[in-house]
């Protein structure tokens, strides 16, 4: 059975790249087959897995949302793209950005993404995908196909505060779109143990969200490794296997599939 994970917050630069690519590779890592879909015009994650060019890919998430928009027949291979490190990758670039306004006169237009994850998922075991930092159309989509919804959060006063918005949005889509859309959990990302700041937010976080869902028990610390890992074109398990962001990936990882199965997958 595949799961599709849906990395989203509104607010940017909070690390959703980051996690997205990381945890992708991370389940690879541990034998699950695994997509991740760019979602973002601005193909951050694309570029960050080392296809730097994303606006000179032709075929993209953008022409396969115009081909299920248009019914048009696709090869389960068409657009997809292989990492070295055995995740496959649905790319975007700017293209993406012009579909937001295409969706608009479009029949049932929040359902386009689910349609194609539909005709797709029965060969992975989880589909991740990168949002963009909008609760537009295009994070609308994500969320009506979407099985859970992982969210990462800055360990910052303001990113905190956006949650609210975002919950809204949530429980809006599980209303009227997805009913069995779940939060997977909120993940505090550069995280500085160091300073009285970061751990009162992350106090704050789990005061105010602790008691209605998991918040996860590891927090991505910050670190200048993290930040260098995108120009690498490679996860951060191999950039730096022993530091502390992958080993906090490597952990989330794991937190993942215990979560999944309940049954000590992740040990
Ligand atoms: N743990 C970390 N420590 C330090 N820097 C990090 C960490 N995680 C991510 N970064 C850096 O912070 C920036 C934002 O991260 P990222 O691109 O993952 O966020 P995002 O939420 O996807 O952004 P956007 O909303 O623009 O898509 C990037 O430059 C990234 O390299």
């Amino acid at each position: 059975m595949c799961k599709v994970i849906a990395v989203v917050n509104q607010k940017g630069g909070v690390g959703k790249t980051t996690t997205c690519g990381n945890l992708g590779i991370g389940l690879a890592r541990r034998g699950k087959k695994v997509l991740l879909i760019d979602a973002d015009p601005q193909g951050d994650l694309t570029a960050s897995l080392g296809f730097i060019n994303p606006d000179e890919i032709n075929h993209t998430l953008a022409t396969v949302m115009m081909n299920t928009i248009n019914e048009v027949e696709m090869d389960k291979d068409y657009a997809i793209l292989r990492h070295s490190e055995g995740v496959d990758v649905l790319p975007s670039n700017i293209d993406l950005s012009a579909m937001e306004i295409s969706l608009v006169n479009v029949m049932s237009r929040e359902l386009i993404l689910k349609r194609y994850i539909e005709s797709i998922k029965q060969h992975y075991d989880y589909i991740l995908i990168d949002g963009m930092p909008s609760l537009g159309m295009l994070t609308i989509n994500v969320l009506a196909c979407a099985d859970s919804v992982l969210i990462p959060v800055q360990a910052a006063y303001l990113p905190i505060k956006g949650l609210q918005q975002l919950m809204k949005t949530i429980v809006q889509v599980k209303r009227q779109l997805n009913p069995r859309l779940e939060i997977e959990g909120v993940l505090v990302t550069m995280f500085d143990r160091r300073t009285k700041n970061a751990r009162d937010i992350a106090e704050l976080l789990e005061e105010n969200y602790g008691t209605m869902l998991n918040v996860f028990v590891n927090k991505i610390p910050l670190s200048v490794r993290a930040a260098e890992t995108t120009a690498k074109g490679v996860s951060i398990f191999q950039y730096d296997p022993n530091g502390s962001v992958g080993q906090a990936y490597k952990a989330l990882t794991k937190e993942v599939l215990e979560d999944e199965r309940g049954n000590g997958e992740g040990d």
